[in-house]
């Protein structure tokens, strides 16, 4: 594998080196046999591919490589009465079980650990540059933040990834998203990932690999870039990948499943070259001028359905096309949204500050840095849901679960959570969230219920102000970071 990425030649892209060196073979036609470094795991995908493989009597391939966690399914609160709701509860169940009879490691319910998955890779350490890393679920492109090739899969692909840690796939072109200069004040990683989606569309990255390159994207933090690459499937593209650096190397250092010793010198040696030729070519290139990003909101039933905080309500006779303005309109109409209005106009009932998105440390502290000491409006219910236990247990130590508490905030135990509401934490038909999760689709929150996806501090502001709120006129600039 490291010759392969050593070879000089062609200036090759950094997805062409990670997908290079873990093909297996590949047929005339480009139907490639890749091999699969890591295999996430969670409990809504897998019962499926588990009973396959019981059903063919094969065994895992490679449990070692394997690591499961229940996630979607799991109560915010009260947890130790456990699930209550059968379904859930069952599928809890059945991942402990197979992931025991397969020797999986698994993080049980009560574990210090536990987590949603896309934030304890990362934080143990099983994230890293270089690898292949497969989950049933699409927002498996947020460990490309590492400079890892990683994607989600279907269903009856965990099953083969379990029975010989391979995948049966073909090669994605390449595209480039170059973003330079300075974020401008009260904007965030999120609003640069609405930013893309927004200007992509949702099937602009369709069978493209994104690399996010660019002065903005190296001066991201870990937890901005992971913020980052999450949403990349939003634009329909699998991986998003951004080249490791000394960000990267810092923060996977000592982590549980690093390399240590004299294993973590020749990782470092191989992750250094992990980055795209000078001169590589790519089938696509973007360009972004940070200058122009601001904080955004989501006004519609799409991620690309977003605009600037100071913006209004678009017109769908503005629409540059009648596909585009029916698609407005129907978004508008579940919305219950008029075309004009002025968005920091919009009421808000519930605030989820939590995800995959924006569940993770930095988040809590950019949210709570604007909560400090004020109230949450009075007709808003407003959670925090940290990604995980090692978050929740940072910000504890930090006092964040009492800025937010006193705040009026409900501090909860992690998760999926509201972002999809398959555990019960759900908004009410007609009901307004302001979400700092990655899909506003109809119905995601709770049926009826309306999602507006924006940043942290911006979900902060519109907490305190029971509307969405520009949270640059909330603060002053000393208050106000990530
Ligand atoms: C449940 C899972 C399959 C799904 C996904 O693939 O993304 C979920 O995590 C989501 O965010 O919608
Ligand atoms: S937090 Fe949301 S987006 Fe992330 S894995 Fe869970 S349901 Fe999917």
């Amino acid at each position: 594998m490291l010759d392969t990425i050593a070879s000089a030649g062609e200036p090759r892209t950094l997805h062409a080196k990670l997908w290079d060196s873990h093909v297996v073979t590949e047929r005339d036609d480009g139907t490639t046999l890749l091999y699969i470094d890591r295999h996430l795991v969670h409990e809504v995908t897998s019962p499926q591919a588990f009973s396959g493989l019981a059903l063919a009597r094969r065994p895992v391939a490679r449990p070692e490589a394997t690591f499961a966690v229940p996630d979607h399914n799991v109560p915010t609160i009260d947890r130790r009465l456990g699930i209550k709701n059968a379904l859930s509860r069952r599928q809890v169940e059945v991942l402990e079980l197979n992931c025991k009879t397969h020797r999986i490691p698994f993080i049980r319910l009560d574990d210090a650990l536990q987590g949603i998955v896309h934030v304890i890779g990362p934080e143990l350490g099983l994230t890293q540059p270089g690898v292949t890393m497969v989950c049933g679920d699409s927002h498996t492109s947020t460990h490309g933040a590492f400079g890892a090739l990683a994607f989600g899969i279907g269903t009856s692909e965990v099953e083969h990834v379990l029975a010989t840690q391979t995948l049966v796939t073909k090669r994605a072109k390449s595209m480039r998203v170059t973003i330079d200069g300075e974020l401008p004040f009260g904007c965030s990683a999120k609003d640069l990932a609405l930013a893309v989606v927004g200007r992509l569309g949702v099937a602009g990255g369709t069978g493209y690999v994104i690399e996010y390159a660019g002065s903005t994207v190296r001066s991201l933090s870990m937890e901005g870039r992971m913020t980052l690459c999450n949403m990349n499937i939003e634009c329909g593209s699998s991986s998003g990948i951004i080249a490791p650096d000394e960000t990267t190397f810092d923060y996977v250092r000592s982590r549980e499943h690093a390399p240590s010793g004299g294993e973590w010198q020749s990782a470092l040696d191989w992750w250094g070259s992990l980055r795209s030729d000078d001169g590589a070519v790519f089938d696509a290139e973007v360009h972004i001028d940070a200058a122009t990003i601001a904080p955004y909101v989501t006004w519609g039933t799409l991620p690309d359905q977003v605009a600037p905080i100071d913006g209004r309500v678009p017109d769908p006779a503005d629409a540059p096309n009648e596909l585009q303005r029916q698609a407005q309109e129907r978004a508008l109409a579940y919305m219950g949204l008029e075309p004009g209005l002025p968005l920091t106009s919009v009421p808000i009932d519930v605030v989820f500050i939590g995800s995959c998105t924006n569940g993770r440390i930095e988040d809590l502290r950019a949210a709570a840095g604007v909560v400090a000491g004020r109230k949450v409006s009075k007709h808003v219910r407003a959670m925090v849901v940290p990604g995980s236990g090692r978050v929740k247990a940072q910000a504890e130590a930090e006092g964040l679960d009492k800025i937010f508490l006193s705040a009026g905030f409900e501090w909860r135990e992690p998760g999926c959570s509201m972002c999809l509401g398959m555990n019960g934490d759900l908004a009410e038909a007609g009901q307004r969230c302001a979400s700092t999760s990655n899909r506003n689709f109809e119905g995601r929150q709770g049926r009826g219920a309306r999602t507006h996806l924006l940043s942290p501090v911006m979900a902060a502001a519109a907490a305190l102000d029971g509307r969405l709120s520009d949270v640059r006129r909330h603060l002053g600039r000393d208050r106000l970071h990530g």
